[in-house]
């Protein structure tokens, strides 16, 4: 069974406080997305294998951990995911990236896919599925069965603000996958807005309405 990891590190809260002010405008809010991002991906990465190699220091020769196997793959969930990309990229730059295009109809709430592009060798590498907003879960559970079709290995999902509706749906529909969250909120409004939420993350990151 997945789990469900909850960060309390008082720089990610607060900034993610900085990130749910509605005052806060895009170019702030694109940094912050990225700067959590990569504060959770150094936690989120914990478990990466390593193996030993044999290198030469400028003094003698030794053996030093660096990461096996294949580069991990990150997979934004376009579009409010791209918000998140390059900060995991700063931390873990060899990373591949895929793609998910999904928005979710405003009307049924229910996720409507339009791109999938995965890098290849998915079922033998680790996979990252990000996002920040798990709202209903529809677009989580969506772009997982997208990943999950073509073949994995491992996949966990990483968001910055989630519902618990949400994070029940995931493990109800997929009960392997950890889900990562800098925060848990209340509930979800009449229109699947999370409260007290953030608003709309892809609207917040790129100006638009
Ligand atoms: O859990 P859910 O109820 O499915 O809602 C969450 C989804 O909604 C937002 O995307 P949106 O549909 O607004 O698309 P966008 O990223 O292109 O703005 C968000 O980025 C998630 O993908
Ligand atoms: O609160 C929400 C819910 C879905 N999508 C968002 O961007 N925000
Ligand atoms: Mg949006």
């Amino acid at each position: 069974m997945g789990e469900v990891f909850i960060f309390d590190h008082p720089l990610m809260k607060h900034k993610l406080t900085l990130l749910r002010d509605k005052d806060t405008g895009p170019k702030e809010f694109r940094e912050l997305t990225n700067e959590l991002a990569m504060l959770m991906a150094y936690e989120v990465t914990r478990d990466i294998p390593l193996e030993e190699v044999e290198i030469e220091t400028p003094l003698t020769s030794t053996k030093s951990p660096r990461i096996a196997g294949k580069k991990i793959g990150v997979v934004p969930i376009l579009r409010a995911g791209l918000g998140m990309l390059d900060g995991i990229l700063q931390l873990m730059p060899a990373a591949r990236v895929g793609h998910v295009g999904l928005y979710r109809d405003p009307d049924t709430l229910e996720p409507v896919e339009y791109y999938c592009k995965l890098p290849p060798d998915t079922e033998n590498r680790d996979l990252l599925v990000i996002d920040p907003m798990l709202a209903t879960g529809g677009s989580a559970t969506a772009a997982i069965d997208a990943v999950k079709s073509r073949g994995v290995r491992s996949l966990k999902f990483m968001c910055l603000v989630a519902a618990p509706e949400g994070i029940e749906r995931v493990r109800e529909d997929h009960e392997d996958i950890d889900i990562y969250t800098a925060a848990v909120d209340d509930h979800l409004d009449d229109h699947a807005y999370i409260v007290p939420g953030l608003g709309d993350a892809g609207d917040r990151l790129y100006g638009t309405k």
